[in-house]
């Protein structure tokens, strides 16, 4: 049987960052990979959404400057967009496969799991290792409810060959928002439904309502407080049903959350607890095995679940597997995290939640729509919320607007190097931009 100093469970961002640390660090590696090389965010999340977004965001930005010296409508091929979201997606495995080789690192293909501490069955083989780093990720979650079995998922539509004319989503968080923006510049009549009246929970609210009115005025119908029972398949649709409630569709994408993929790894035999939101770990990212290490998107913890938050705890945990004696506990920075679309929001800072919980916050609100960056583009909303501590010192940001995305990352340079308004005004940023904005700001 071949043992290896480590073997990484998943080859997605987290796995395979952390497989080639170990490798540099001269140790032998083994990486186990049950399905796409690459993992969520190159072949089914982040990087194939974002590249449909690029044409929803031409549009977008068309559509904003229509009468102001555009004339005309965009529309968008979803059959040519496809293809060339698949010129990069269709890759993705093979070249991570082939730079894992190239590096030395052994690569096993099948799903992994544990037959006792030290061993692992793939297949047929059996493999052992003096330590493991479990980063098996999540999946979408479907609803528990009459006619499952007619669900689809974030990855069903990313890789949609044909836009339905009508689509709809359960759940109003992160993959909701964006799918429906996309189906909608695609040209589909687009619903979303909600269990109850606060959709994008960890965003704040007063700015996620103004998104919300926003894509309703665009064409999107939202349908809060309603809880789906079934889904019955009538001629080529299906019909969703509720109290109260019913809506005929060509589509429907369960977009209620994620799973953590723990099941199949049989973590029992290995000694290692997880509950049914991930692989329990310690301050070390140590499960309750010592050899046993897990990081990303399977791991019970509270972080948001995003690529850089997988690789931060990916690169930590290769040190902290490395280390012998003490070692200081994992101490994360600021996670700035965006809703992408035409419009994005975008925040950074204490979450919602922490916020909630501390009476002594005051909040100020700025309209920038009448601010030069946002004027030139026409944006129909753009939007800035900035919540203080009882001293006045900014703990967290939420922005609205077409270029939420850029402004927030500037932001969080600020807000994690604390740089003070007068340290920003000596600075000099290339002008008209949205960090020319910044002293103005903060
Ligand atoms: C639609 C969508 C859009 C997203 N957009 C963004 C975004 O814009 N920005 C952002 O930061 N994040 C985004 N995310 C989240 C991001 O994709 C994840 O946070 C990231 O992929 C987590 O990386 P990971 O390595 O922990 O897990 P994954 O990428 O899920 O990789 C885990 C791998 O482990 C494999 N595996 C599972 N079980 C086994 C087993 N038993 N044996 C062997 N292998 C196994 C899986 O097949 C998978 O390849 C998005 C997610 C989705 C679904
Ligand atoms: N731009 C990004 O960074 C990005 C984009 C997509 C996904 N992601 C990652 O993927 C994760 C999954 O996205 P998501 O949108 O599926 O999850 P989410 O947690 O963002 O939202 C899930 C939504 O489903 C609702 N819901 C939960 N249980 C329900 C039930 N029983 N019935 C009806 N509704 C229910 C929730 O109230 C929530 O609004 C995100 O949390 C994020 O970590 C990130």
């Amino acid at each position: 049987m071949q043992n290896y100093d480590v073997i990484v469970v998943g080859g997605g961002p987290a796995g395979t960052a952390a497989a080639y640390s170990f490798s540099e660090q001269g140790k032998t590696v083994a990486i186990v990979e049950a399905d796409l090389w690459g993992g969520t965010c190159p072949n089914r999340g982040c990087d194939p959404k974002k590249i449909l977004m690029s044409a929803v965001e031409a549009k977008a930005k068309a559509a904003h400057l229509a009468g102001k010296g555009i004339t005309g409508e965009l529309g968008i091929d979803w059959k040519t967009l496809m293809a060339f979201k698949r010129s990069y997606t269709d890759t993705v495995p093979t070249q991570t496969k082939q730079g894992l080789v190239d590096t030395g690192i052994t690569t096993y293909e099948g799903e992994a799991e544990f037959i006792d501490e030290q061993t692992l069955r793939i297949g047929s083989e059996i493999v052992s290792a003096d330590q493991f780093l479990i980063a098996t990720g999540q999946r979408p979650a479907l609803l528990p409810i009459k006619g499952q079995e007619y669900l689809h998922t974030s990855t069903d539509f990313l890789a949609m060959e044909k836009m339905p004319a009508k689509i709809t989503f359960l759940g109003a968080g992160y993959v909701a928002f964006e799918l429906a923006t996309i189906a909608q510049a695609a040209g589909a009549e687009v619903h979303i439904i909600h269990h109850n009246d606060r959709p994008l929970k960890a965003f704040d609210q007063e700015l996620v309502n103004a998104f919300v009115e926003q894509l309703q005025k665009q064409g999107i119908s939202f349908h809060f407080n309603v809880e789906i029972e079934s889904i019955s398949q009538i001629n080529e649709g299906y019909t969703l049903q509720g109290t109260g409630f019913e809506l005929h569709t060509d589509y429907v994408v369960s977009a209620a959350g994620r799973i953590p993929n723990v099941e199949s790894l049989h973590l029992e035999n290995a000694g290692v607890d997880y509950s049914k939101r991930g692989i329990k770990v310690n301050d070390y990212l140590q499960t309750t095995n010592p050899r046993v290490f897990a990081c990303g998107d399977v791991l019970d913890k509270e972080q948001p679940k995003l690529t850089p938050v997988s690789s931060f705890e990916a690169k930590y945990a290769v040190a902290s597997m490395s280390q012998k004696g003490s070692r200081s506990a994992i101490t994360y920075p600021l996670i700035p995290t965006i809703v992408f679309g035409g419009l994005k929001l975008a925040r950074i800072g204490q979450s919602e939640k922490q916020l909630a919980q501390n009476p002594q916050i005051h909040s100020e609100t700025i309209n920038l729509a009448d601010w030069f960056t946002y004027r030139r583009i026409n944006d129909p909303v753009a939007m800035l919320k900035l919540v203080y501590n009882q001293e006045g010192q900014i703990i967290a940001i939420t922005c609205l607007s077409s270029i939420a995305d850029e402004l927030i990352n500037l932001c969080y340079l600020i807000l994690e190097k604390q740089l003070t308004h007068q340290e920003i005004e000596a600075l000099i940023f290339a002008y008209p931009t949205p960090a020319s904005d910044l002293t103005y700001i903060i």
